[in-house]
């Protein structure tokens, strides 16, 4: 490790938290062990915060949040160019903790340092186009109103923010959440994941060797399970950003009266017409479902294709999946371990579920070594099946024949979960039908599901998520509008 990152950890070999611009180690004693996916050994371990720790967190951050917002937005933007460069510079030691806490191939990881540096310039150019306006209303334009008031709507910072990501993109999806709430005029409290801690950790670093004022983010560590519900529901907080799985739902449900953005799981599927390029949708599917070994919301989680092609489609998928590396993250394998032993026994168990209901394993028996599972293809799936309906979050692909695609976009929308989902044909109109009728957050044509580029609009409906992601969404999130009216004894017209 660079010494660039030599505070952040302890003399008793644990990875401190980080609060008022000190590296600490929590008032608890305990520590959290992170297990390494591919070993499933502990490989490091971060501080057990306690409740008074968060309280002192947001308290900070309060603090802090009063100057900031009080910073002119040329120097929020600067502040955030600088964090960008020392995150370029950095980038290999964070990489190089992301293989190890969350088994990411190597170069995946190094690539998600570098794109989140990326994003994080581009929030601080988008910010400052987006913060410097505002808009002017006259009050004529409504009926019976004369000229008489003119209203300033502006921007406003929201204060704290909570900002909780997961595992799968721990940096990049803690930097998309960070940058807008700091461009805004925001403090944050930032609660890693717990496999995600540690690079989170030396992200922060970035932040606070670029100069931070002390409390603009304090970092908690601590599981979930434990500080989650107290963080969520601390009267300090002012807006959570959080991305993970069916426990935004709960958060959602406690959160009272402050705006929510939740990014939730995902089920996207891949409708596949008759009239496909087999070829190349075989390539997508087989990238998109197997990408990090499917543990992304994006991934394609179910193949929807039309019955008449299906015995010309899915050899394809299975021989460009049959080519796929399986081993360890540090080799660069492309199907690496999946997060933790809980995990791996979640999908084998959606696996055996279909099996056990008649689905074909066209990748041959199912094969687990610890948490690495070798890929696997599911032919001739059935709605009474889980893996017809649940995300596995894992290097499996299952296929449904439809009779057509209304077939097809039927089972779609029945899914409480409704992230991306793609369609693939050669025939535009066709293409645009499937998509409009689709019922889900993104809809991609002849191409996999992508959350990037950053800056696209990117969204789930129902039990996927709540409010709307990609730079300027997170934007506007992330502040709220105030209105200034100034009130004229007579109508005043502009060269009137
Ligand atoms: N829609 C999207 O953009 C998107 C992107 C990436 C991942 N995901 C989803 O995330 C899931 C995988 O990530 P995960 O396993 O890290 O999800 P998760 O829901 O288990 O955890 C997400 C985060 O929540 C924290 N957490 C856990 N319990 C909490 C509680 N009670 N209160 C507050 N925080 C709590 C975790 O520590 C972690 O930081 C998948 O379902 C995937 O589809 C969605």
């Amino acid at each position: 490790m660079s010494s660039f990152y030599a505070e952040v950890l302890g003399q008793n070999g644990s990875y401190k938290f980080f609060l008022d611009n000190e590296w600490r180690e929590s008032a608890s004693g305990k520590q959290l062990a992170i297990l390494n996916p591919s070993t499933n050994a502990p490989v490091y371990s971060v501080q057990a915060c306690t409740k008074a720790e968060v309280d002192e967190a947001f308290q900070s951050a309060k603090r802090a949040q009063k100057t900031w917002a009080r910073t002119p937005l040329w120097r929020r933007a600067e502040f955030l160019h600088k964090v960008a460069a020392l995150m370029r510079e950095n980038a290999q030691p964070i990489a190089d903790v992301l293989v190890k806490e969350v088994a990411k191939p190597a170069v995946d990881a190094y690539t998600e340092v570098v794109r989140s540096a990326d994003l994080i310039s581009y929030t601080a150019e988008e910010g400052l186009r987006y913060f410097g306006e505002g808009k002017l209303l006259a009050s004529d334009s409504f009926p019976g109103q004369d000229r008489t008031k003119l209203c300033m709507a502006s921007k406003v910072p929201l204060g704290v923010v909570l900002a909780i990501p997961p595992f799968n993109y721990a940096i990049n999806l803690a930097v998309s959440k960070i940058g807008p709430a700091l461009m805004a005029g925001n403090s944050v409290v930032l609660k890693p994941p717990t496999q995600g801690s540690v690079a989170n950790l030396l992200m922060v670093q970035c932040f606070a060797a670029a100069g931070m004022p002390p409390g603009l983010i304090n970092c908690v560590t601590g599981r979930g399970s434990e500080i989650g519900d107290y963080l969520t529901t601390h009267p300090l907080v002012n807006a959570i950003s959080f991305t993970g799985g069916d426990t935004g739902i709960d958060i959602a449900r406690k959160a009272g009266m402050v705006p929510i953005q939740m990014e939730l799981g995902g089920k996207d599927a891949a409708i596949v017409c008759a009239d496909a390029d087999l070829a190349a949708t075989a390539s997508h599917i087989v990238k998109g479902a197997f990408s990090y070994s499917g543990q992304r919301c994006t991934a394609v989680k179910l193949v929807l294709v039309e019955e008449c092609i299906a015995d010309e489609l899915v050899p394809r998928v299975v021989e460009g999946v049959k080519r796929m590396s399986v081993g360890m993250p540090e080799d660069n394998k492309q199907i690496t371990p999946v997060i933790s032993e809980s995990s791996a026994n979640f999908i084998e168990g959606l696996v055996r579920d279909a099996e056990a209901k008649g689905a074909t394993l066209c990748t041959g028996p199912f094969r687990r070594e610890g948490n690495l599972i070798w890929p696997v293809v599911v032919d001739n799936v059935t709605p009474d099946m889980r893996l017809a309906w649940e995300e596995p979050f894992g290097p499996v692909l299952p296929i449904v024949r439809v009779k057509d695609t209304q077939e097809a976009v039927e089972h779609v929308n029945a899914n409480r979960l409704a992230l991306q989902g793609c369609v693939f044909t050669k025939d535009i109109d066709r293409a645009i039908a499937i998509a409009d009728a689709m019922e889900t957050g993104s809809v991609q044509i002849n191409s996999a599901p992508a959350r990037g580029p950053d800056h696209f609009p990117f969204q789930g409906f129902r039990d996927s998520g709540i409010g709307s992601q990609g730079v300027t969404n997170s934007l506007a999130f992330m502040c709220k509008t105030k209105t200034t009216v100034i009130n004229m004894p007579k109508p005043s017209f502009t060269m009137g």
